[in-house]
């Protein structure tokens, strides 16, 4: 008589890795993180700690998953496998904020441009008093010329970037996540909004993850760069970069900044020929 097996015997999943948290100090913790597009790896079991009350800068060759890195982190994008945890919690329980690099369409066309900064708020559940007063701080901290109660595409492209900004960091976020932010604008709002954005890093000690694709402007603003591979992308090395802030001029060409941008470049460089 012919033995047949009707229900193959049953084989658990093998155990989950256990969580391994990140040393003192780590903010965000990413355990396992896998990502394929199409069939093709991006990230595969891919561990990272980011640091609390730092700026990471994300700097790789084209390509190499630097906008999917942090729109996986913020929850923009779904991941595959593995976990990412912000102080112990799930982004659900997480206040965060994000700039885009299109600034053009990050706000609503048919809000005027405080009712856009404001928007955050109100969905909080924030009274008017509460919102006025924490759109006053805003304006103080941006030292905003223009005006507000412009629809934003009657802006300029730095004023509208300016006003992204503001609106991410509206809620007082945990983690403000900035996508290439100067990429699409002129040199002279690039340097004001980097000093904006120094000077609140300077006030609040938020946590932020900078995708850039200007080695200049990924290192002056970072404690550390995030130097990535071609993918299937890994950590290349993390580097640290202690200057003083606030960051001024002079700094482009202190020797440490010198020396910092050099080394990521010659990474970079390795990891692009490889
Ligand atoms: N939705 C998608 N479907 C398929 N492939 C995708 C998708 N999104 C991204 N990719 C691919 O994943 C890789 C990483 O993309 P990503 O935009 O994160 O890289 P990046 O390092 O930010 O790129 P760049 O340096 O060009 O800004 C690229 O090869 C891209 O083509």
């Amino acid at each position: 008589m012919n033995a047949r097996v009707v229900n193959p015997p049953f084989e658990p999943d093998p155990p989950a890795p256990p969580f391994i948290p990140g040393p003192t100090g780590t903010h965000i913790t990413i355990r396992g993180l896998t990502k394929f597009f199409a069939g093709w790896p991006l990230y595969e079991d891919f561990d990272l700690d980011i640091p609390k009350g730092k700026i990471v800068s994300v700097f790789g060759p084209n390509g190499c998953g630097k906008s999917t890195l942090i729109n996986m982190i913020s929850g923009l994008i779904p991941i595959d496998q593995g976990e990412i945890l912000f102080d112990g919690k799930s982004l659900k329980e997480t206040k965060i904020g994000y700039v885009f690099q299109n600034y053009r369409e990050a706000m609503f066309p048919w809000m005027r441009t405080i009712d856009n900064i404001a928007y955050p708020l109100k969905l909080e559940g924030k009274s008017k008093r509460e919102v006025d007063r924490r759109l006053e701080e805003l304006v103080a901290s941006f030292d905003v010329k223009f005006d507000l109660k412009r629809y934003p595409y009657e802006m300029s492209g730095g004023q509208q970037q300016t006003a992204s900004i503001m609106r991410a960091l509206a809620p007082n976020p945990e983690v403000l996540f900035l996508d290439e932010p100067f990429s699409a604008l002129d040199y002279e709002m690039t340097l004001f909004i980097r000093e904006k954005l120094q000077e609140v890093f300077i006030a609040t000690g938020t946590t932020m993850m900078l995708v850039s694709h200007d080695l200049e402007e990924a290192v002056y603003l970072a404690d550390e760069v995030l130097l990535l591979t071609k993918r299937p992308t890994k950590v290349a090395e993390i580097l640290r970069y202690g200057d003083p802030r606030p960051r001024t001029v002079e700094t482009l060409t202190s020797p440490s900044f010198i020396a910092a941008k050099k080394h990521s470049l010659e990474v970079f460089q390795r990891e692009v020929r490889r």
